[in-house]
């Protein structure tokens, strides 16, 4: 599959400091890619570089063959880009935010009425376009933002935390739409969120800590090689169980009530609880999750909140 964003050795310095230090990845065309880290890590360091409003240090960065400093506008021209803060105007309707919008991609005159109805039908709000933003809802505003940020058919996405503060049946709708663009148009999405099971949903993930990429792979290859699964028993002789584990050598942690055994040699797991059966009062198997990738590469926990 084609590469739509290459990044080679990018390094973007404040004075002295370096935010970002000498990052390479690339993003295949059509895919939705998570662009996750703990605060400061250098994300918005590297997406406002990517969206021409930062300069570089050193590096490469390419959007669809073109460089994001040395072709500006035609990189301008290819990506669409959603702010966590939101830009629109709240005096004005729908409408008369896309048109304005318009003028600024020096969209033509008679394309804008169809751009608009397209863009508008693509998140539902076709029906509602005569409403003025101050009226709309938290998640109805979020989906103009998408919408205008797709009026001049961009091939990339820019979404930073697009759901961030939303109820989560809005971020499920939200998400709906997402996933929309990238089946039916083909656009590539480039997102941060904090919400680890919305980065599951994504195609490829990098993790970016300290300026640097520690990880980069698809959700399921990270918790595959990151994450164990883990059986939590609670039992009425920890005598015994502990001896069957140490003779089983099952690695596990004592907690309060129960034991943390670690799930992956399961013919082992499986003779202990056989053997163990009479004393076992409770016995629960739970998956690693993709907060534990999180905080196993970064040591760090995603936070839970903006
Ligand atoms: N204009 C600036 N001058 C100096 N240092 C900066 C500047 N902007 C960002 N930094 C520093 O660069 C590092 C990366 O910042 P950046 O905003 O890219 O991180 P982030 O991953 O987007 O964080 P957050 O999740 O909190 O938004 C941080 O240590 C930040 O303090």
């Amino acid at each position: 599959m084609k590469s739509i964003i290459e990044v080679k050795n990018f390094t973007k310095k404040y004075g002295s400091f370096i935010a970002v230090n000498d990052i390479s990845f690339s993003v295949e065309e059509g895919t939705i890619f998570a662009f996750l880290g703990p605060n400061g890590a250098g994300k918005s360091t590297t997406i406002n570089t990517l969206c021409t409003i930062f300069e570089k240090t050193s590096g490469t960065l390419l959007i669809n063959g073109k460089d994001v400093t040395t072709q500006k506008n035609e990189v301008r021209s290819t990506i669409g880009v959603v702010f966590q803060d939101s830009t629109l105007d709240s005096k004005m309707t729908i409408d008369e935010n896309l048109k304005m919008h318009c003028v600024f991609y020096n969209i033509p005159k008679k394309e804008v009425e169809e751009r608009i109805q397209f863009v508008l039908n693509l998140v539902d709000l076709l029906d509602e376009r005569k409403r003025s933003v101050a009226t709309l809802s938290g998640g109805m505003k979020r989906r103009v933002e998408i919408a205008r940020g797709l009026i001049h058919y961009p091939k990339v996405l820019f979404l930073d935390e697009p759901t961030t503060g939303l109820d989560p049946q809005t971020r499920a709708h939200i998400w709906e739409y997402i996933l929309k663009l990238q089946k039916e148009r083909n656009i590539t999405i480039f997102l941060t969120t904090h919400y680890m099971e919305e980065a599951e949903i994504c195609n490829k993930i990098a993790i970016i800590d300290d300026g640097i990429i520690v990880a980069h792979d698809t959700p399921y290859a990270l918790k595959k090689e990151f994450t164990k699964d883990n059986a939590y028993i609670t039992t009425k002789n920890e005598f015994e169980l502990e001896q069957l584990l140490a003779q089983y050598e099952l690695k596990y942690i004592k907690k309060e009530g129960y034991y943390k055994v670690e799930a992956e040699k399961i013919d082992c797991l499986l003779q202990v609880l056989s053997l163990h059966k009479e004393n076992i009062s409770n016995i629960e198997i739970k998956k690693g999750t993709f907060n534990d990738v999180f905080l196993e590469i970064t040591g760090k926990k995603i936070r839970e909140e903006a």
